[in-house]
């Protein structure tokens, strides 16, 4: 079984790859003080619950915040005896090309979202990936990752919203029907959700016409689904895209040998 961590700004998600299909997911919060013994306790715990006890024989981590690594590398060693593959370090390979300026260190997730979306689907594809910030992957005809856009996340910008002014609640995001707000919190969530759909619309747009060729769009992440809803944005809607990603590179460099 292959553990596959991916370590967003906001959340750490693990998930346990039994073959092609996913066992279990796992979710906590991204703390780089978090120890490997305080990784275990939690995840033996989820574990039992679940009622698995699962065989661990690989890792692989994909991670935006380098300070976890550490922990994590510990975890992986210290209760499975693994060294763990981690995306971005030149021991790990990837079966797409990485086009950008030089000395971009372009985030892991991006290049793991690439790398499923082409298997998946083939080239001339953007990836929207609606985490702590929302991102859009270029991927040209051959898979290889050509850039993109970083716009800030949903939640990043009615939390800024919230902090930077006294009279503004924290708020959830959620599709609001009427775009005039006839309240604070309606308001909010008009201007984040409906201004979003633009957003999307326009660089989805912008990037199309900059492409030499058509271009399916791939929507991911917890709020794929909610900006999905009644609109035309995405060709189709993945929610496990980055997991899939670890799986199809780990399963790379088992073929080219390099673990
Ligand atoms: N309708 C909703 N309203 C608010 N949050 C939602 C909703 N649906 C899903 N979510 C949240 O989306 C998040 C899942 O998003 P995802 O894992 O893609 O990114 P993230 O964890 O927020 O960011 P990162 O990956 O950068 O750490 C979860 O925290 C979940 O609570
Ligand atoms: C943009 C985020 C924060 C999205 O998770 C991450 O991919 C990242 O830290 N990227 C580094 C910069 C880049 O991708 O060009
Ligand atoms: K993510």
């Amino acid at each position: 079984m292959l553990l596959a961590i991916d370590t967003g700004n906001t959340n750490t998600v693990f998930s346990i790859w039994d073959g092609e299909k996913i066992l279990c997911t796992l979710r906590t919060s991204t703390e780089h003080q978090r120890t490997a013994d305080q990784y275990f306790v939690w995840w033996d715990t989820l574990t039992r619950h679940h009622g698995i006890t699962p065989e661990i024989t690989g890792v692989i981590i994909s991670s935006t915040v380098p300070r976890v690594v550490f922990n994590l590398r510990v975890f992986s060693d210290r209760y499975f005896g693994l060294r763990p593959l981690v995306v971005g370090k030149p021991e790990c390979l990837l079966p797409i090309g990485v086009r950008v300026d030089a000395g971009t260190q372009v985030g892991p997730d991006r290049l793991v979202n690439t790398v499923a979306g082409f298997r998946q689907y083939g080239g001339d594809l953007i990836i929207v990936d609606f985490g702590t910030a929302t991102t859009f992957d270029v991927a040209d005809h051959d898979g290889a990752y050509i850039g993109g856009v970083i716009a800030p996340g949903v939640n990043l910008s009615l939390e800024a919203l919230h902090m930077a002014a006294a009279a503004l609640p924290h708020v959830d995001i959620s599709r609001p029907e009427r775009v005039i707000g006839t309240n604070t919190v309606a308001c909010m969530q008009s201007g984040v959700y409906w201004g979003y759909i633009g957003l999307i619309k326009e660089i989805c747009a912008r990037i199309k016409a900059e492409h030499a060729r058509p271009m399916k769009v791939i929507g991911t992440g917890g709020l794929a689904p909610l900006f999905q809803q009644g609109e035309d944005l995405f060709d189709v809607t993945e929610d496990t895209l980055t997991m899939q990603g670890l799986l199809d590179i780990y399963n790379y460099n088992k073929e080219q040998g390099s673990i």
